[in-house]
Formats: structure tokens, sequence, C-alpha cells
């Protein structure tokens, strides 16, 4: 199967954001303060931090969902001011619409664009790519977590995104699905080249998929450290998942989130 590989393009800079939100009783919460960022074409990054500071907040300002109270993130120097197809998502349930078959969730994107005819045959690549071949007339509720989440990859991918945000997208799966997740989501990021901003509860995920990980400091959050994963990955399995220098950094990371086992705020699976 051949896919047109992306150009070298979806960098994201964050430039002192802060979010703010008013929430139920009509105080003001900070979720965000200071956040910069500078993610380079093509790379993989995961955030993590403690539960409720401001992950997913992140994610949905670079999406476009939302805008900052204060600063900019731009696309490939393109302030971002609304969603856009170059920044796909993925979410934690696949939001498959129901009553479609996998062909047809796939091909929403393309249809809402009216681009489905001339990009029909991406389609059944973008199955392909997901190892979905065969389930094209099968309907979301026929198909496994993961499978649906498959399917909600190529969803997301059909439309050739810059960048690929991802929210604990594989959250819901068990331990053994999760991890043959892992492995297709870094042969697609290897096959496609897509900026990759991911977050996850789990520091094992995160040392295994990334290329640097942003470790976020509890509310008002802004990213306090910033780990690179200097850990080679082997050719077909991604990282060895019990080398020393996988669980010496699995460690570290543990100590920058301060987790003493005595904290409730800290979710993380070790
Ligand atoms: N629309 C909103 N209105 C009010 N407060 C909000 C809104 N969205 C998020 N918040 C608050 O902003 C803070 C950050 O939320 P966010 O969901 O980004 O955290 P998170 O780090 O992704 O959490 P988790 O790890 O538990 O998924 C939380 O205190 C949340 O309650």
């Amino acid at each position: 199967m051949v896919i047109d590989t992306v150009e070298k393009t979806g960098s994201i800079t964050a430039h002192n954001v802060r979010k703010e939100f008013v929430d139920a009783k009509g105080e003001t919460v900070i979720a965000l303060n200071n956040v910069n960022a500078d993610i380079v074409p093509g790379e993989f990054i995961c955030l993590i931090g403690p539960s409720g500071c401001g992950k997913s907040t992140f994610l949905r300002l670079i999406a476009g969902l939302i805008k900052p109270t204060e600063g900019e993130i731009y696309l490939d120097g393109e302030k971002i001011t609304k969603p856009g197809y170059e920044r796909g998502l993925v979410f934690q349930d696949p939001t498959l619409f129901p009553w479609l078959n996998i062909h047809d969730n796939i091909a929403f994107g393309l249809k809402a664009r009216h681009i489905y005819n001339e990009k029909k045959k991406e389609v059944k690549e973008f199955i392909d790519l997901v190892n979905l071949d065969g389930f094209e007339k099968a309907l979301p509720h026929h198909l496994s977590g993961g499978m649906a989440q498959r399917a909600g990859l190529a969803r997301a991918l059909v439309n050739h995104p810059k960048v690929l945000l991802l929210d604990e997208p594989f959250g819901a799966l068990d331990a053994f699905t999760r991890m043959n997740m892992q492995d297709e989501l870094l042969r697609i990021w290897k096959e496609r080249g897509t900026t990759m901003i991911m977050v996850t509860h789990d520091v094992d995920e995160a040392v295994y998929l990334s290329d640097r990980i942003f470790v976020m400091t509890p509310r008002p959050a802004k990213i306090e450290t910033v780990i690179k994963v200097d850990i080679s990955r082997n050719e077909k399995h991604g990282r060895k998942r019990d080398s020393v220098d996988f669980l010496n950094l699995r460690s570290k990371i543990l100590q920058v989130l301060n987790y003493t086992g005595k904290e409730t705020t800290v979710e993380y699976n070790i």
C-alpha cells in the first residue's frame, strides 16, 4: 500500500498560554498559566501530570475548540483560532456513529468536506493501515474496543492531519490490547510522520512512545519539566519495556511527579 507521505510540517508553538474558566459557582479557575512549548514536525510528545491539572485543556486549545485567555498557539507559524482538519483528534471513547458502518464512519469527514468522490480510494487505504480490512461493512457495536479505537484513528488520519491530538486514547482498553495499540500507533507514526501529542496517565506508555515527555504541574498547570527519551526503538516492537534504561527513566519520571504512594491526586499506572 502506498499512502502519500506528509511533508515535514506540523510544528506547534505555545507562547505564554493562560486559560481561565468560570466554574458553576461563578469562580474563576486558572487551568493553565504561562505554558510555553516548541514541538517540531514529526515529534511524538506525551503530556503527563496530576489529574485535573489542565492536560486536556492544552489539547483542546491546540485543537482550536477553545481559545486561550492570554497567549497564542501556532501551527507552522500560523495562529490557531479555530478547529481545522490539519489537527486530528482522538479521544478515549472513539465516538463512532453507531448507525454508520466502519467504512462510512471513516469516510464521514471527507463527505462533510465534499471531497469523498476524489478521495474514496484513501478510505480503503486507511482501513488497511489500521488493520480493519474485511470490517468495512461492520457496525461499531460489532467491533472490540481496540478495533473501534483503530477505526477512530483511521477516521482522524484520513484527513491527513499534520498533528494528531490524542486524549488518553487507550485509557479504556485492557493491558494487552493497549500494548498492541501502542505498537500500531508507532507503526502509523513512522509511516506517516505525523506530529503526535498525547495525554496519558500511564508512565510506561509515555516512556514507550515519546520522543519527549512534558510533565505538567498541578493547577494552574505549566510545563515544569521536559524529559527527552533517549532510548533507542527496536524497528518492529518499539522500546524494550524491561530494559534498565526504560525502568530507570520510569523511576525518574515518578520522582518528578513526586509520587510518594500517599499522594491521592496522582493517578499513574506503575
Ligand atoms: N469548561 C470548563 N469549565 C470550567 N472548568 C473547567 C472546564 N474545563 C476544564 N475545567 C477545569 O480546568 C481544570 C483542568 O481540566 P482538564 O480536564 O484540562 O485537566 P486534565 O489534566 O486533563 O485532567 P484529567 O487528567 O483528570 O483528565 C480542572 O480543574 C477542570 O475542572
